[in-house]
């Protein structure tokens, strides 16, 4: 059930107003991703329904709920990794295929084991592979695209150390750089800040909304929106099979998250942070913790 009716369509947000959004010889407009009356299940539970949600090219979206929510199964829809139930995911205008081209992904963090016959350069490499920036690509560009995207992430020191033996927070920068080497059409993030120090909290997502306003779309999973609200264009907010969808002033409120939990939740402003108090059970929007 969506709490807000007019959360589904993208608003004409800044993102909205930079794109060349034209499906090929129609003059229609096509948004990246589409979920067109959604509904996941799991055995008899229902994840989430009812989710209709447009991202247009170069918007920011932002992926907010509890623990088991359904997030990450969302991105798993969006990469062909999980079936809908119902309804359809179309990345592209197209049905959403696995192992798209079209899609960067920032899994949710997984250590590499230390034994990884990896380099950090080889990592990031591997976003370039295989593409349309690969075959195409001499050797020493691919070197030198892969220098670039390390220097981007802060982690050229890194570049010949094996991944296995990097900390949390290097490995994850290194994959933010592996998502982005393709210029996907569709970025999807899964708590790309996890491990993350504040300082690289915020390069790593002023690097996501500089690829947003290069036209990617993005889907950003996170229970921490205060790092990346001045990017968010929209707020997808997943909680008890229900969602609301809209800007992020008009879902992150007392009202609506408080009809999304059924109980009292509250949200204050303060300083330019959003902050949710929900109750005792409600461990995981506590304050600043979205
Ligand atoms: N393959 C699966 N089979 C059955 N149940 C699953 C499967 N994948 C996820 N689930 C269940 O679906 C629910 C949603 O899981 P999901 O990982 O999408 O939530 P999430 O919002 O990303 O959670 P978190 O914030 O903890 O990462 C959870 O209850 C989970 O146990």
């Amino acid at each position: 059930m969506a709490a807000d009716p007019r959360g589904g369509q993208a608003p004409r947000t800044a993102a909205a107003e930079r794109l060349p959004l034209e499906a090929a010889g129609t003059g229609a407009a096509r948004p990246a991703v589409a979920l067109r009356d959604a509904r996941l299940d799991y055995g008899g539970r229902t994840v989430w329904s009812g989710l209709d949600l447009e991202v247009q090219p170069g918007e920011f979206v932002a992926v907010l709920g509890a623990n088991g929510s359904g997030k990450t199964s969302l991105l798993h829809v969006l990469l062909g990794l999980t079936r809908l139930t119902s309804g359809r995911a179309e990345v592209g205008g197209e049905p959403v295929t696995r192992g798209s081209r079209r899609i960067g992904y920032i899994p949710q963090q997984r250590l590499f084991p230390p034994e990884t016959p990896l380099r950090g350069r080889d990592l990031v490499r591997q976003g370039l592979d295989g593409h349309r920036w690969g075959p195409g690509l001499r050797p020493g560009r691919t070197r030198q695209r892969v220098d670039e995207l390390l220097e981007r992430v802060e982690a050229a020191h890194v570049a010949d150390e094996p991944v296995g033996l990097l900390s949390g927070g290097e490995q994850q920068r290194l994959r933010a750089a592996q998502a982005l080497a393709s210029s996907p059409d569709v970025l999807l993030c899964d708590e790309p800040l996890l491990s993350l120090d504040l300082k690289h909290q915020q390069g790593i997502s002023d690097l996501i909304a500089a690829q947003a306003r290069r036209g990617t779309a993005v889907l950003f999973v996170t229970h921490e929106i205060n790092p990346i609200i001045h990017h968010v264009d929209r707020v997808l907010y997943l909680a008890n099979g229900r969602h609301s969808v809209g800007a992020p002033d008009d879902v992150l409120r007392s009202e609506v998250l408080s009809s999304l939990y059924g109980r009292p939740v509250e949200v204050v402003r303060v300083g330019g942070r959003v902050l949710v108090a929900g109750g005792e059970d409600a461990h995981h929007i506590e304050e600043g913790a979205l």
